[in-house]
């Protein structure tokens, strides 16, 4: 009669448990009726269970809870996972998920994971779900959050546990053993980690041109001449600011390639690591590149509201006019605007969808070829910029402006440094290593020249 008809119902439905009645718990429960699973929550008090639960689960004292299905969801926190322990008998061949975080890294000595794998060891725990919100399970299927990532020892387990997310609209990646439990409990700690250190050379060298700067412009002016300039703080000492780091970080994201090549060549054989430092760096480039087209971006700006400035049309002046000045102003902005519109399209190709579109060639065509002109045109733009505005001055001598000078140091020395590759003869032998074919491999021992997997 009726009993019996609850009884086939739930078990024509496949049952799937769930300890813990909290956020995560009751979100993963709903989620999971909606997909079609009979949900048992297995809690500390099942009896007094909040009204917040979703209706239709039930719930039961954990050992109950634990007998009525394979697969067991612990959305509790590791810090209670202890009372699992006197559970051993129930949970033993059960598929234990576990799906908690961290609030920092290197909390705990071992994952999360692999402690609860130690306190039940008869059963088989799958790391997993833990980048996704409560939130984000709650809000259905169509959020953007579709991917999860699990581990596990057991393949049986884990693909039950597969099973469970594709059907919840999920498509689930099998990371490998449990081992990966650790990196999978960072990821929702992660903030920005490839960005970190470009944006530390940003800050850095934003925050020490602005400091020189004001000495040198304001400060300088003031002691000296006694000549209150301090509102050029705001426009005219950031669009200092902006291109110097611009041109510098852009130079830093050519770099790693260039000091690579060299490395190659003088070791004569693509089969060795690079130092570390270099790895690192070159993994950031893109990083670099996109922070440098921010401050160029900057830059563009606060150009192009020069004309609208007071302070600009205050001391706007019919003067006699002058050709070649006119002329050297147009090609520095022109270069200036060349050099941008290649470098937007730098960062546009750098969009995982659009890198994805392009071939190998294609992609080390504009990101190498061109990117190499970019950085040519801005370099070009700015020696222009001071050719003009200091050597043409009659107040100025060549060594005035050491901050200009410094920050066309490092282009400069890039740029020629890839001229040097990029001369025939050298071009060849870098050639001839990157295929593999050695400094006279043929006359070492032939296990010398065995590729080493790098
Ligand atoms: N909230 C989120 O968005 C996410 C949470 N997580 C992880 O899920 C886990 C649970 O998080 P959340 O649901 O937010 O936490 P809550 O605090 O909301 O809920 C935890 C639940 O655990 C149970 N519990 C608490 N103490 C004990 C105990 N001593 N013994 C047994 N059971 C206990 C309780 O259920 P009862 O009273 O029924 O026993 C409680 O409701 C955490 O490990 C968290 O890291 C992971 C991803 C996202
Ligand atoms: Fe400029």
């Amino acid at each position: 009669t009726q009993k019996d008809h609850s009884d086939l119902a739930s078990f024509q439905s496949e049952r799937v448990c769930v300890f813990g009645t909290g956020d995560l718990g009751r979100s993963l429960g709903l989620r999971l009726l909606q997909a079609g699973y009979g949900v048992v929550f297995g809690s500390r008090r099942p009896h007094s269970s909040s009204s917040l639960l979703p209706h239709g689960a039930q719930v039961l004292g954990h050992a109950a809870a634990a007998q009525s299905a394979h697969l067991i969801f612990i959305a509790v926190q590791r810090e209670h996972y202890d009372f699992l322990v006197p559970l051993a008998n129930q949970l033993k061949g059960k598929v234990l998920v576990d799906l908690s975080n961290n609030l920092k890294k290197n909390q705990y000595p071992e994952a999360n994971a692999e402690y609860l794998q130690s306190l039940v060891p008869g059963a088989e725990v799958v790391k997993g779900f833990n980048t996704l919100s409560a939130w984000s399970l709650q809000n259905g299927p169509s959020d953007a959050n579709r991917q999860v990532y699990i581990c596990g020892e057991s393949v049986e387990a884990k693909q039950a546990v597969i099973a469970v997310a594709i059907k919840l609209g999920f498509s689930a990646l099998d990371r490998g053993f449990l081992s990966v439990a650790r990196e999978l409990e960072d990821f929702p700690l992660q903030l920005f980690p490839q960005w970190r250190l470009p944006l530390r050379i940003a800050i850095g060298l934003s925050a020490a041109f602005f400091f020189y700067l004001l000495i040198r412009d304001i400060i300088y002016a003031y002691v000296t001449q006694s000549k209150d300039i301090s509102f050029r703080i705001m426009v005219s000492l950031a669009n200092k600011v902006c291109p110097i780091v611009s041109l510098i970080m852009l130079s830093l994201c050519y770099l790693p390639g260039v000091l690579a090549s060299f490395l190659q060549l003088y070791r004569g054989t693509k089969y060795r690591r690079f130092p570390d430092w270099l790895d690192r760096w070159m993994l950031c480039r893109k990083q670099l590149g996109l922070l440098a087209l921010g401050f160029a971006f900057l830059h563009v700006l606060y150009t192009l509201i020069i004309p609208i400035r007071y302070y600009v049309w205050f001391k706007n002046r019919t003067t006699q006019f002058d050709m070649t000045t006119a002329w050297r102003g147009d090609s520095y902005l022109s270069l200036g605007i060349l050099g941008f519109g290649l470098y937007v399209l730098l960062g546009i190709t750098s969009l995982p969808s659009v890198s994805n579109a392009l071939s190998w060639r294609e992609f080390s065509f504009i990101q190498s070829k061109l990117g190499h002109l970019t950085l040519l045109l801005c370099t070009a733009h700015t020696y222009l910029y001071g050719w003009n505005r200091f050597l043409s001055s009659s107040t100025y001598k060549w060594y005035t402006p050491p901050g200009y000078m410094l920050c066309l140091v490092l282009p400069s020395v890039v740029l020629l440094l890839k001229l040097l590759l990029i001369t025939p003869c050298v071009d060849r032998t870098i050639t001839r290593i990157r295929q593999g074919w050695e400094r006279g491999a043929d006359q070492r021992n032939p296990k010398d020249s065995q590729p080493l997997i790098p």
